[in-house]
């Protein structure tokens, strides 16, 4: 007999019906599992536009990464926040998780890449000119980790709320401003114009930085919150560019060098983003220790 209590007839045995027995099955005025997760207006959301087998994986392929990217976007807020208040240690299990979500994020193009490039051609058209360019969350993702881009705003001119928060966070320090800033206040050497700049800029990489970080990696004891405060940003760029190139060659296995519907070169533009680093010195350190 098996523990779990079903037989091998796939019935409960007498003991365990009675447990079953004693419990509640009736929710009728109660908050139930669908009622608490929204679910019905979760799975609403899966609405293909075509018949094709196929047209449903890529539809919650989507969904499932637009909802761990709304998580990463919570925890990124708390982790900044963590440090601005000068406890990075508060920060690091905010950015642990980043870390694993992303692992689920770039795995999930494995089950992508079951579809080929026949089964996708059959309902691409029915996408029109939408891409992955008009995600919002995406982009909020990247502005704060750094990718300072104002072209990248556009395509959310037509939705004023989405544009707002958009624009607010391009004006804003990023993940990695927020680090800097605590180097420095905790007495460490950086340099004015990185402390006090135009946050809309792309962070420009620094020398005198990457030595200040250089200091940290060869003296961990004394340094030890920003040194793991450094590896857990490494960690979370590392598996972004994981991202980035997943979604780069499985573009490129399903429809080649075509254009892209949102009018790119396609995985030519893909490409040009793997060169793109958020954090440079703590890349470079590695090669200065
Ligand atoms: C058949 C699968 C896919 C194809 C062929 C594809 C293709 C492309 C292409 C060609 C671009 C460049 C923009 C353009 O001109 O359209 C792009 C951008 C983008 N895609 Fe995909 N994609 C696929 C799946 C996904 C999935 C599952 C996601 C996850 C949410 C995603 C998210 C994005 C994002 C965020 C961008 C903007 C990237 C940036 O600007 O750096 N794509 N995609
Ligand atoms: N850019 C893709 C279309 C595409 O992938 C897409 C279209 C609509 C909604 C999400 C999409 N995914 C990410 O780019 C293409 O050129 O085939």
């Amino acid at each position: 007999m098996p523990e779990c209590g079903i037989s091998e007839q796939g019935m409960t045995n007498d003991q365990d019906s009675r447990v079953e027995a004693s419990i509640d099955l009736d929710f009728t005025d109660r908050m139930s599992y669908g009622d608490y997760l929204q679910l019905d207006t979760l799975l609403s959301a899966q609405k293909p536009l075509t018949s094709e087998p196929d047209e449903p994986l890529f539809i919650v392929i989507h969904h499932v990464q637009e909802l761990w990217i709304s998580l990463i976007l919570h925890e990124l807020d708390f982790a900044m926040a963590a440090i601005r208040q000068d406890r990075p240690g508060v920060a690091f299990k905010a950015l642990a998780r980043v870390a694993r979500i992303q692992e689920q994020l770039v795995s999930a193009w494995d089950v992508l890449s079951t579809m080929t490039p026949s089964d996708y051609l059959t309902f691409r058209a029915a996408l029109g000119q939408s891409s992955g360019f008009q995600s919002h969350q995406y982009r909020m993702m990247e502005m704060k980790l750094g990718a300072k881009d104002e072209k990248m705003l556009a395509p959310h001119r037509h939705h004023a709320e989405h544009h707002a928060r958009l624009q607010a966070a391009f004006k804003a320090p990023s993940l990695y401003d927020e680090a800097i800033a605590l180097l420095a206040r905790q007495g460490l050497p950086v340099p004015d114009a990185l402390l006090n700049r135009d946050f809309s800029r792309n962070h420009a990489y620094s020398e005198a930085l990457r030595d200040t970080w250089l200091t940290v990696y060869r003296n961990t004891d004394r340094y030890f919150e920003l040194y793991e405060l450094a590896e857990k940003l490494v960690d979370v760029e590392d598996k972004f560019q994981q991202w980035r190139f997943r979604h780069m060659k499985t573009v490129q296995r399903i429809i080649g060098f075509k254009q892209g519907t949102g009018g790119s070169s396609g995985v030519g533009y893909l490409k040009t983003a793997l060169d793109r680093s958020f954090f440079p010195e703590l890349w470079d350190v590695r090669t200065a220790l």
